[in-house]
């Protein structure tokens, strides 16, 4: 790793562009409410859902399709595949690689969640081979990340939840977008993206996201949506996608209480999310350091 990869960037590189981010994000969201298109969830027990939830209030269509019996069948009419890996088995992981080759076949999207990835050895494993497979856009917390750049088992998991911070891994999510050509998207307090060239980062959102299982698996999803409507910016999606999450997460918390009033102002203010409020909060600035 490079020198400066615990230094956050310095500042006169940040460039806020949000005025330029703002209208593509809505552009995408009102595209989503129009196209409404269909994402295959392949997704953790926990998570299953808020996945769903968040798919259906931004506009998409979820459906939970894991079976190998069904997936020749399905996955060839999906607009978008999500593939999370957080209550892994191994049969799963099986229907989890044959619905990424028919997608793949399909020429459609998919994205990936390694959720935990470094927290055991057939975990970690079975994330770098997913991450072999191609996705179009990774995102994870810190530690996934990390442990994906170091493809070892963390020494001192929280398992789901995240030991570092997103911009701990900047370096190691350049090198993974880098060699395996996919977006990758480093969640936290600010949300990192890079396609190995470009970097961004998203400063939408509220802390209290994390106090609410699987935020960080609902946002994924909502990425592979924004990537279904435009397969070609997949850098662009995952950028948009994760500021029209983090804006709906503030709106949610003027109202909220607590982590489960949140969850719930999270989805209602998806649902309802219009022009001049988005437009007014995307917050997305371009980070120049790491642009070489
Ligand atoms: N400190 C923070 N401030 C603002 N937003 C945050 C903060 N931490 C995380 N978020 C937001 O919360 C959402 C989930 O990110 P997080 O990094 O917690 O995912 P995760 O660890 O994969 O979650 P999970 O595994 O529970 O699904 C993202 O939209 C992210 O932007
Ligand atoms: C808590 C938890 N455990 C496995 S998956 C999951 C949901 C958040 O990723
Ligand atoms: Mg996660």
């Amino acid at each position: 790793m490079e020198d400066n990869a615990d230094k956050p960037p310095p500042t006169e590189n940040i460039i806020n562009s949000s005025e330029l981010w703002a209208p593509q994000a809505w552009a995408h969201l009102q595209s989503l409410r129009k196209a409404s298109p269909l994402i295959q969830c392949i997704t953790n027990f926990v998570s299953m859902d808020l996945v769903a939830n968040t798919l259906l209030s931004a506009g998409a269509s979820p459906v939970m399709i894991h079976s190998v019996e069904e997936i020749p069948d399905f996955t060839p009419k999906v607009h978008a595949l999500y593939v999370n890996v957080g209550t892994l088995v191994p049969n799963w992981l099986s229907a989890m690689k044959m619905a990424v080759q028919v997608a793949k076949e399909s020429n459609k999207p998919w994205v990936l969640d390694p959720v935990a990835a470094g927290s055991s050895g057939f975990r970690l494993k079975a994330c770098l081979e997913l991450l072999k497979m191609g996705p179009n856009v990774v995102r994870g917390n810190g530690s996934e990340i990390m442990a994906l750049f170091k493809g070892s088992v963390e020494e001192n998991s929280k398992g789901a939840d995240s030991i570092l911070e997103s911009t701990d891994a900047i370096e190691a999510a350049k090198y993974l977008a880098q060699i395996s050509g996919s977006v990758v998207a480093v969640s936290g307090a600010v949300d990192i993206v890079t396609d190995g060239n470009q970097l961004v980062g998203v400063n939408n959102g509220v802390s209290m996201l994390q106090k609410i299982t699987a935020t960080g698996c609902a946002v994924t999803a909502l990425i592979a949506a924004f990537v279904a409507i435009d397969p070609l910016h997949p850098f662009e999606a995952t950028a948009t996608a994760l500021s029209v999450f983090g804006v709906a997460s503030e709106v949610g918390m003027g109202k909220a209480r607590g982590p489960a009033s949140l969850r719930i102002g999270l989805v209602d203010s998806l649902h309802w999310l219009d022009q001049d409020t988005l437009l007014r909060n995307v917050k997305i600035s371009n980070l120049l350091w790491l642009a070489s």
